[in-house]
Order: C-alpha cells, then sequence, then structure tokens
C-alpha cells in the first residue's frame, strides 16, 4: 500500500494554554514495498508523525492517504481496526508491553483479537518464535523470565503476528548493545525483502540509514528540512552538518579517499559494502600506474 501525506500538521492540547505544534505542512510519499527512514533530532517530531499513520493521533490539519483509506483532519475514519491490521509499530522498548503469562500467549494476543482462528494465530507463532532467532521451546515459557534482547524479539513476533504489510519501527535497537543491535536490524532487513515490507524506521543512527534505506527524511522542529533517495541526502554533508546530524562514517571515509587520492567517487558509494569496493578499485589502480 502506498502512502501519501498531505499538508499535515498536528498540535498537541490545541486550544489549551499548553498548545504545542508538534508537525507542519508535511509533505511525504512513500511507496509500497520501499525501506523509509526518519531521523531528527529529540523533539523533530518524528513520533508524533508515525502515530498518524495507524491513526493513533489525528491530524489538526491536512490527510494520509494509505493505500485506500483516508484520514482527513476533522473526518472520522471508520474503518481505523481495519488499518491498524496493515499498519504494525514496533514501539520504542516494546518489551515494556507484554504482559502474559506465556511468549505463546502474548504473540496470539493481537491476532486472536482481530477474530483469527486460535490455530492459525498459534502456527503464526511457532513460526515467528524461530524468525526472531529462538526456539519454540519458548512459547510455554514466561515473558519475564527472558534477557532485555529476548524479550525484545518476543515483542517484535507479537507485531508480525498481525502479518502487517507496512511496519514501522521507532528506534527499535535503542539501548541494545551493538552486537543486538546489528541482529534486530537484520532481522527487520531480511523481513522487509522476503515479505515485501513497507518498512518506516525512526532512528538515530545515520550508519542504519545509510546501509538499509531507500528513501530518507530529515526532520527538524515539526517540519521536513530534507528528503530523497539515500544518493541524494548523502551526496550534500554539508547540509547535514548544517542540521548538526553526523555524516556516516563511510561518507566520511570516502570524502578522505577522495581527498588523498583526488578523485570523484559516484554519489552511490555510501554504504560499507561501496566504500570497500571502491577503495579496493582506487588501491588496485595506484599500484599499477
Ligand atoms: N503527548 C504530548 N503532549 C504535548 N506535547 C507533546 C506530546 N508528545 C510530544 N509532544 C511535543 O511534540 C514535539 C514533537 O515530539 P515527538 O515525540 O514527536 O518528537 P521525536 O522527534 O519523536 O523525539 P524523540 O527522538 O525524543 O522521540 C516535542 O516538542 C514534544 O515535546
Amino acid at each position: 500500500m502506498d502512502i501519501s501525506v498531505k499538508e499535515l500538521e498536528h498540535s498537541y492540547n490545541r486550544g489549551t494554554p499548553f498548545e504545542r505544534n508538534a508537525l507542519k505542512d508535511i509533505n511525504l510519499s512513500i511507496p509500497s514495498g520501499t525501506f523509509q527512514s526518519i531521523i531528527g533530532h529529540t523533539g523533530s517530531g518524528k513520533s508524533t508523525l508515525i502515530q498518524h499513520l495507524n491513526g493513533l493521533l489525528k491530524p489538526t490539519a491536512g490527510s494520509i492517504q494509505i493505500g485506500d483509506f483516508l484520514i482527513r483532519a476533522g473526518e472520522k475514519e471508520k474503518r481505523l481496526k481495519a488499518l491498524r491490521k496493515h499498519v504494525g509499530i514496533v514501539f520504542q522498548y516494546p518489551e515494556h508491553q507484554l504482559f502474559e503469562e506465556t511468549i505463546e500467549k502474548d504473540i496470539i494476543f493481537g491476532p486472536l483479537n482481530f477474530g483469527v482462528p486460535i490455530d492459525e494465530a498459534k502456527q503464526r507463532a511457532a513460526k515467528l518464535i524461530k524468525q526472531v532467532g529462538l526456539d519454540e521451546s519458548y512459547l510455554e515459557r514466561s515473558p519475564f523470565d527472558l534477557s532485555g534482547g529476548q524479550m525484545r524479539r518476543v515483542a517484535i513476533a507479537g507485531v508480525l503476528a498481525m502479518k502487517p504489510s507496512i511496519l514501522i519501527l521507532d528506534e527499535p535497537t535503542a539501548g541494545l548493545d551493538p552486537r543486538g543491535r546489528r541482529e534486530i536490524m537484520g532481522l527487520f532487513h531480511r523481513l522487509h525483502q522476503e515479505e515485501g515490507l513497507t518498512t518506516i524506521l525512526v532512528t538515530h543512527s545515520m550508519e542504519d540509514a545509510a546501509r538499509y534505506s531507500d528513501n530518507i527524511v530529515i526532520m527538524e522542529k515539526g517540519g521536513i528540512a530534507l528528503q530523497g533517495n539515500a544518493e541524494h541526502i548523502f551526496a550534500d554533508s554539508d547540509a547535514l552538518k548544517a542540521l548538526s546530524l553526523d555524516v556516516p562514517e563511510t561518507v566520511q571515509f570516502i570524502h578522505r579517499l577522495e581527498e588523498r587520492f583526488n578523485r570523484t567517487l559516484p554519489q552511490s558509494v555510501f554504504t560499507l559494502d561501496a566504500a570497500v569496493d571502491a577503495a579496493l578499485t582506487i588501491l588496485q589502480k595506484e599500484e599499477r600506474s
């Protein structure tokens, strides 16, 4: 399902002395099946934006079209429950939402609520527990006996059990060690490719954005400061620095390589693999000359 956000605005506590304009004039298209990252400093409006994508927050102005669901300011979208079946959100620290006595019960809670027969829900749980890197014996255990990283995997399986076609990840690796971060992002990337998901990643990590995204949006003070494909975003290091954002280490490395060998590399070189290939090609040419 394609997503199209038009002239979206959101104010919290509207009409009160605490009114806070958190989003203004957001225009964004996310084609079905793409990997979209949303980057921005704390308070720039990322969480507010993604909560509009499954109707948790209502626009103050503007609209959000998701497939044939239309959410418009001042109008009631009567099919929010159906929309939420398609749009899964993994919130920050999703393990805090675990509550059932067994892991299986936690994973099947969502599907049962949406009318999936119990046998099918259990089949989904058995498949998903393995997909998130745990074995089936975990299903009968309590989620509260697990390590933090394992609890997060179970919570993620619970979101995936709804079989969403759009998966929104709000800083899914927050608080994990580097290995845990790599494993979880690897899992999401595999799911994105194998299941043809539309993936929307909210992240502070420029490295993750560079590695996985087709397109990137950079938010600042409730608006969109920059948007485009990853190539376009990382080509403009000055614009990123002006927004006080880190330039990915791979891009910094490429710039140093360009300076050192007085060459210009294609803008498409910003992932680790591409940077290594480019460096090897340059070094081989240098050796020959
Ligand atoms: N429930 C709320 N009530 C009032 N203001 C809010 C509420 N939630 C967020 N805000 C304000 O809206 C603005 C945008 O917040 P939001 O949480 O969307 O930013 P964010 O980019 O997701 O930040 P972070 O990276 O810290 O999660 C901030 O100024 C924040 O203080």
